[in-house]
């Protein structure tokens, strides 16, 4: 008998994902970290189609879906819903949309999560975006999110105004926005992020799979990017996504020669490299017509 997300994994058009070649990249990063901001500018720049997984889930609650109130709770508690909930609602949109290109924003939340999704989907993500942002950032983020609905949307602006001056504070419950940007529920969702999420982006981490974005520049007090910057960052990792990437074995065996090295190929390697495997680095051409015949440790 399949299960729930076998299930889903049929249903949408009778295909499954196995047979429709999709393309993953995971968004990570600590709750307002600037996920969906940066997803936007994906989706325009490089064509993927955005799938956050808290709005799916928000969308399950508004549909009066049997799951709806147990979905609500959890999100109000800052808690992981069960995967197989989660999952069945990505797979459904993946098999719907006539994209290939998915970028899966806020999932998974925790290594159930990660392990669930790659046995029942059998996609490995290509990789994970992370964006590394500071707590005391993210704080502030959520915290005005809120706010700014509050005072950039007219009619939540006249809401919020005649609930103070009628008196009429039942009406506030429209202008709220997320339920879970209040204090309590953030610490209880940065709790989970450290303790359940973090561990997934070091499982992808150890595989070689995280590009980390700094959302913030070191050493400087109150020096958040802007959302420009950081797209900025984000873009070089997906223009640099496709390039052939292969291992140049350094003849006399010393790292520091590699700079040198990719220098004397013409320029065309980043000084990038990776050190784990000893004696072989791994280098990314820089120009995408680069040739790819050295790809011999001829060095
Ligand atoms: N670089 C930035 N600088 C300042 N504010 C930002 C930046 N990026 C995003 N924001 C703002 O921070 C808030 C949170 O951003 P966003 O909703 O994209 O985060 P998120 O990681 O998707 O959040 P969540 O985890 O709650 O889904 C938004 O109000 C957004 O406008
Ligand atoms: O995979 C997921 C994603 C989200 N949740 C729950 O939703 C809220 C809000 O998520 P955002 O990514 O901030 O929109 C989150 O705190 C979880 O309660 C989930 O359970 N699983």
């Amino acid at each position: 008998m399949g299960t729930v997300v076998d299930t889903a994994n049929k249903e949408a058009n009778g295909s499954s994902l196995s047979e429709k070649k999709v393309t993953v990249v995971f968004v990570l990063g600590g709750p307002g970290s600037g996920k969906g901001t940066q997803c936007e500018n994906i989706v325009r720049h490089f064509g993927y189609t955005h799938l956050s997984a808290g709005d799916l889930l928000r969308a399950e609650i508004k549909s009066g879906s049997e799951n709806g109130t147990m979905i609500q709770n959890m999100i109000k508690d800052g808690k992981i819903v069960p995967s197989e909930v989660t999952i069945k609602l990505l797979q459904r949109a993946m098999l719907e949309s006539s994209n290939d290109k998915f970028l899966i924003d806020g999932f998974p939340r925790n290594e159930e999560n990660r392990a669930v999704f790659e046995s029942v989907t059998g996609i490995e993500p290509e990789f994970v975006l992370f964006l590394d942002c500071p707590k005391e950032e993210m704080e502030r983020r959520l915290l005005g999110r809120n706010q700014v609905r509050q005072m950039f949307f007219p009619i939540e602006k006249t809401i919020l105004l005649l609930s103070s001056q009628l008196h009429y504070p039942f009406l506030l419950c429209y202008v709220k926005g997320r339920e879970d940007d209040n204090i309590d529920t953030i610490r209880k969702r940065f709790k989970v992020y450290m303790e359940s999420s973090l561990p997934v982006i070091e499982y992808y981490n150890s595989k070689g799979k995280v590009r980390k974005i700094l959302l913030c520049f070191l050493l400087q007090i109150d020096a958040a990017k802007t959302v420009e910057e950081v797209f900025e960052a984000v873009k070089a990792v997906f223009t640099k996504m496709n390039p052939v990437e292969f291992n140049i074995e350094l003849k006399r065996g010393k790292k520091d020669m590699l700079p040198r090295c990719c220098t004397s190929l013409g320029n065309f390697f980043a000084a990038y490299y990776d050190t784990t495997i000893s004696g072989v680095f791994r280098a990314r051409p820089v120009r995408s017509h680069v040739s790819y015949d050295c790809d011999r440790g001829l060095i």
